[in-house]
C-alpha cells in the first residue's frame, strides 16, 4: 500500500492572480495502480494513432468548450499580421508593455534604434506579463506559432515562418472597459511614448500615425510635419520647375501607368555635397504631393524578408527615402569593389588570380543584398497599388553600383550643388526678407560665382544673426565676409599649388 498525492498547480480560473490548487490523495494498491496506467497509455494511443484527424479536432473544440464554461476569463488576441499588412496595434502595445510592464520583468527584449539614445524593451516571445488598469488586473502573453507551411499568415512565401501574437487576459466582467478603455489607452500611450522617444527625420503627411515594426522599428511612427515647399528651396528656378512639373505629371498619370502595365512608381536619386538640400527637397516633394514619407535605414533590415515585410506596410501615396545610400551595406558598386579587393589581394600576394564577388557585404546584423534592394525596388513595387516614389540620396554617387542607377530604378538624377546667385537670393529673402535692391546683394551674387559655400552654411549665417538680434544688413555684411574669406583662402590654396608644383620640377 502506498500513499499517492497529484498536485495539479498554477492554472488560473476565475479572477486572475488567485490560484487554485486541486490535491487529491487516494489510496490504491500497486496493481490497481498498474492497471490504471496501462488504461491511460492505451486509451492514450487509441486516440492518436486510431481516430480520424476530424474527430481529434472536434474533440479538442468540446473540450475547450467545457473548459470555457467554467472559465471566467475573456480573451482578446492581437496578432502581428492580418491578412495583407503589418498590425499597428501589435507595435503599438509592445511599446507600451516595454514602458510600463516590464521594469520587474525576469527577460525583457532589448532593440536600441539608431536615433534613440537608449534601448527599447519590449515583451520576449513565450513570456508573460501583468498590468492594471483601474483596479482590472491584465495578463499579457506573447504567443509564437510555427506555420506549418513555412509561409506566414498571409500565406505568402514572403511573410515569417512564426506567427506572432500578443494574448491578452482578464475577468469576463471587464470584457467593456478593456475594449473601449484600455486598448484606447495603450495606443495613446505608445503613441506618446514612441514621440518622445525618437527623433527620427521622418515626416507624415496624414494624421494617422504609423507604428514601427517592434523589432526592426524602421518604419518609425513620428508624425512631423516640416516646412519645406518647393518655394523656400534654394536651388537653381529652372531646376525647381521642372521637378515640380515632372511629379505633377507623374501622380496625373495613373492611367497611363495602367495602360502600359507598369507599376506606378518613380525613383530618384539626389547628389550633391552635404548641406545642398536633398532632405529639403525630400520634405517639399512630400508637402507638394501630400505624400507620407518612409525613411528607411537599410543598415538596421537585418534581412531581405525584413526588407519585404516593410515595403509590404507602405501605404500608397508615399515616398520611401534610402538616405546616405553609399553607406548602406552592398549599394555600393560591385565591379569596383571586386577590383579594389583584387588589387590588395594582388598587392599582398604577388598573385594575378581572380577573386569570387562577395556575396554580400554584412554591416553589423543585417545580410540585406543588393539583389534585395533590387527586388525591393522594382518586382515587389509592381504587386502594390498606388502610386509611391523612392529617393535615394548620397554625397558619392560614383561609389553606388550601376545597376542600381539604372533607368526604371532611377528615373531622374538630381544634382543639388553650392548655393549660386538665384538659390541666395531665394535664402535672403525668406530668412532676411531682404531683396535684389540690398545694397550687398551684387557683390555676394559675385562672389558666389568663385566660391563654394552650400545653402545650409549661408543659412546657418543668417540664423546667427538673428539669433544675436543683429539685423538683416548685419547679416548680409557678414555672409560677404565669409565669401570673401573663402576667396582669399582659395587663392592661397592655389599658391601654394603652383609653387609645390614648380619646387617638384
Ligand atoms: N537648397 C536649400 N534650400 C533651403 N534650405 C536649405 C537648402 N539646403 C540646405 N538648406 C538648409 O540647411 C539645412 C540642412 O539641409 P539638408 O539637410 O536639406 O541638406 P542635405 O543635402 O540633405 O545634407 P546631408 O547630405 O548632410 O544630409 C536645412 O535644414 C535647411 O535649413
Amino acid at each position: 500500500m502506498q500513499n499517492i498525492e497529484l498536485s495539479l498547480r498554477g492554472g488560473r480560473s476565475g479572477e486572475l492572480g488567485e490560484f487554485h490548487r486541486l490535491c487529491f490523495r487516494h489510496r490504491l494498491d500497486d496493481a490497481a495502480i498498474g492497471s490504471v496506467f496501462a488504461t491511460l497509455l492505451f486509451l492514450r494511443t487509441a486516440y492518436r494513432d486510431f481516430l480520424p484527424p476530424e474527430l481529434h479536432r472536434f474533440i479538442s473544440f468540446l473540450l475547450r468548450d467545457l473548459m470555457a464554461r467554467f472559465n471566467n476569463n475573456a480573451k482578446i488576441v492581437i496578432e502581428e499580421y492580418d491578412a495583407s499588412s503589418h498590425n499597428e496595434l501589435y507595435g503599438a502595445v509592445q511599446i507600451y508593455l516595454g514602458a510600463h510592464c516590464l521594469d520587474d520583468a525576469a527577460v525583457v527584449r532589448l532593440t536600441k534604434h539608431r536615433d534613440s539614445p537608449l534601448p527599447a524593451a519590449s515583451l520576449p516571445a513565450y513570456h508573460t506579463t501583468y498590468d492594471s488598469f483601474q483596479g482590472i488586473p491584465i495578463e499579457w502573453k506573447s504567443v509564437v506559432v510555427a506555420q506549418a507551411d513555412g509561409s506566414g499568415p498571409s500565406g505568402r512565401s514572403s511573410r515569417p515562418a512564426e506567427h506572432h501574437s500578443l494574448k491578452l487576459t482578464f475577468h469576463n466582467r471587464h470584457r467593456h472597459a478593456v475594449r473601449s478603455l484600455y486598448i484606447p489607452h495603450v495606443l495613446e500611450e505608445a503613441k506618446r511614448i514612441a514621440i518622445a522617444s525618437r527623433q527620427r527625420r521622418l515626416f507624415t503627411n496624414r494624421a494617422d500615425t504609423i507604428y514601427g515594426d517592434d523589432r526592426r522599428n524602421l518604419w518609425s511612427p513620428v508624425p512631423f510635419s516640416h516646412p519645406s515647399t518647393f518655394d523656400t528651396l534654394a536651388i537653381d528656378p529652372a531646376l525647381r520647375d521642372d521637378i515640380r512639373r515632372d511629379l505633377l505629371r507623374f501622380v496625373g498619370r495613373r492611367d497611363y501607368y495602367a495602360r502600359v502595365g507598369r507599376s506606378w512608381k518613380r525613383g530618384y536619386l539626389l547628389h550633391g555635397p552635404p548641406g545642398t538640400g536633398k532632405t529639403s527637397l525630400i520634405a517639399a516633394i512630400a508637402n507638394l504631393l501630400e505624400f507620407d514619407v518612409y525613411d528607411l535605414e537599410l543598415t538596421a533590415v537585418h534581412s531581405n524578408t525584413a526588407l519585404r515585410r516593410l515595403l509590404a506596410s507602405t501605404t500608397p501615396k508615399s515616398v520611401v527615402v534610402i538616405e546616405d545610400a553609399d553607406c548602406s551595406l552592398d549599394l555600393t558598386d560591385r565591379k569596383k569593389k571586386k577590383k579594389n579587393k583584387q588589387d590588395e589581394k594582388n598587392a599582398k600576394t604577388g598573385e594575378a588570380e581572380e577573386e569570387p564577388t562577395p556575396a554580400s557585404d554584412r554591416s553589423g546584423f543585417s545580410t540585406v543584398s543588393l539583389s534585395g534592394v533590387l527586388n525591393f525596388v522594382d518586382g515587389l513595387w509592381s504587386s502594390s497599388v498606388g502610386e509611391r516614389l523612392m529617393i535615394l540620396t548620397t554625397n558619392h554617387p560614383e561609389r553606388l553600383d550601376p545597376a542600381m542607377l539604372r533607368p526604371g530604378r532611377m528615373d531622374r538624377k538630381i544634382h543639388l550643388s553650392y548655393c549660386g546667385p538665384e538659390a541666395f537670393r531665394v535664402l535672403a529673402r525668406n530668412y532676411l526678407e531682404v531683396g535684389e535692391e540690398h545694397p550687398r546683394m551684387v557683390e555676394a551674387e559675385e562672389l558666389l560665382r568663385e566660391v563654394e559655400m552650400t545653402p545650409a552654411e549661408v543659412a546657418e549665417v543668417f540664423m546667427r544673426c538673428d539669433a544675436e538680434g543683429e539685423g538683416a544688413d548685419a547679416a548680409m555684411d557678414e555672409v560677404v565676409i565669409e565669401m570673401r574669406r573663402r576667396k582669399q583662402e582659395a587663392a592661397a590654396a592655389s599658391v601654394e599649388e603652383i609653387q609645390g608644383e614648380c619646387q617638384g620640377n
